[in-house]
């Protein structure tokens, strides 16, 4: 059998150990279920493992040694002219990891990575391992790890549940405090990165704020599922795996948030789900795949960049975040949709557009009335990939799509910003701006 092979029957014994763990944690259910037999033997330590184990340990101890030499890091970060907003964001110093804990079973010489669980199907129980779509969220983040000892020799682990519930139902207000739980979590000079287990139905919009109020240099990575980890072929377990490898990798500083699904790291700036309930659920608009896992090592087509025109906006002290809503385009829609938006609470407005930012006449006309009275008109494109142009008064996301434009009209409310800020912060997301601000 050849090294991959090794592997790759190394994690599915990984998943089918979380699956007999959950099968286990859920009695209520248990009559309905298939008993999981064999794979009770440990299996035999993949040679990966010592490999990475070991490039770890070497990789700590240059670190370390560098972080005596070159104790602050700078690479620039720049101010916007427009406000205090950041635009490149590398001012994080290089950090050695390790640090004296007392934590039981702390490995001094492994760094220390925090996973932040918030629910969705990575720890989802299903009624069969056949079922993919009716299951329960029983199942904390300890509950994972317990299910794959593998994990500790890459990383000391913490794990703190901030919800359990299905991604659709995240409220700001635990989105907010996700926010600040990682910036500290990040600032804790023995932290080497943080991992967030989240729903993959909007993952995409969860890491995109994240990479929009978070200005680290260190790995934030969202790990998600798209199978239950009961089913069979679970894909959590590889991917909560991978992203703690990616968490303590050095490589993987420097990458704003990234998501690890199916083998595939993908750039926060740029992925989106589709299709809906496949392994390989994220794909990217052009350049989004940064990177890829082979043998649960990360490997890396670019060095080091971020999204042109990516900001950080700090909304550190925001308690909750102003109400942006997205009208989807058709031929005929009702202008008076959008006055209705207003009335409802919207203080911004994102139109998922037409062709590459077209909106009917009458609804372009009702978008000119409302913006008059300070309400914030976006223009992004209804189709899977593209890049909006302005449209008529409205500002338009360039090739950010209607969730992501929703997520960065949104945070740049919350920052206080006016409509020139704002017009000047999507145009700075071209290479070759319009300057229609
Ligand atoms: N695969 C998933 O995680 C989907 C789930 N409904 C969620 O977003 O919470």
């Amino acid at each position: 059998m050849s090294g991959r092979g090794a592997d790759s029957s190394h994690i599915s014994n990984i998943s089918l150990r979380a699956a007999q763990h959950m099968l286990s944690i859920d009695t209520a259910a248990s009559a309905h279920r298939v008993p999981v037999t064999a794979q009770t033997k440990k299996p035999p330590r993949p040679t990966y493992s010592e490999i990475g184990t070991g490039l770890i340990i070497s990789g700590a101890f240059v670190a370390a040694i560098l972080g005596f030499i070159i104790p602050y890091w700078n690479t620039g970060a720049r101010l916007s002219p427009l406000d205090s907003t950041v635009y490149l964001q590398h001012t994080t110093p290089i950090i050695p990891s390790g640090g004296d804990h007392s934590r039981h079973g702390h490995n001094t010489s492994l760094p220390n990575i925090t996973i932040f669980a918030t629910g969705g199907t990575i720890p989802g129980q299903s009624i069969s391992p056949t079922n993919n779509g009716n299951y329960d969220l029983t199942a904390s983040a300890q509950d994972l790890l317990a299910a794959m000892p593998e994990i500790k020799t890459y990383a000391n682990i913490q794990t703190r549940q901030l919800s359990q519930v299905l991604s659709t139902d995240l409220t700001q207000q635990t989105l907010l405090t996700l926010q600040r739980a990682v910036a500290a979590e990040l600032a804790k000079q023995e932290v080497t990165g943080v991992v967030i287990t989240h729903g993959t139905d909007t993952l995409e919009e969860t890491c995109f704020h994240l990479e929009l109020t978070i200005n680290t240099s260190k790995p934030i990575v969202c790990a998600a599922a798209t199978r239950p980890a009961t089913a069979l072929s679970a894909d959590g377990a590889a991917n909560l795996l991978q992203s703690v490898v990616l968490a303590t990798a050095a490589n993987g500083r420097d990458r704003g948030v990234m998501i690890i699904v199916n083998d595939k790291i993908s750039s926060a700036f740029f992925a989106a789900k589709n299709p809906a309930s496949h392994a390989n659920t994220f794909y990217n608009a052009e350049v989004g795949t940064i990177g890829y896992f082979l043998d649960h090592r990360p490997y890396f087509y670019f060095t080091p960049s971020r999204a042109v025109g990516a900001p950080y906006l700090d909304i550190s002290s925001a308690r909750s975040l102003p109400q942006v809503e997205i009208l989807y385009s058709h031929p005929e829609q009702n202008p008076g949709l959008v006055e209705a938006a207003v009335q409802l609470g919207a203080k911004g407005i994102v139109f998922a557009a037409n062709g590459d930012g077209s909106v009917p006449v009458g609804v372009l006309k009702a978008a000119e009335v409302v913006q008059r009275k300070g309400v914030v008109v976006v223009v992004t494109y209804k189709v899977p990939n593209g890049c909006a142009v302005p449209s008529g008064i409205a500002i338009a996301s360039a090739h950010l799509n209607p969730v992501k434009a929703r997520i960065l009209l949104r945070v740049a409310l919350a920052r206080g910003m006016d409509h020139g800020r704002i017009c000047a912060l999507f145009d700075r997301l071209r290479p070759d701006p319009w300057t229609v601000c």
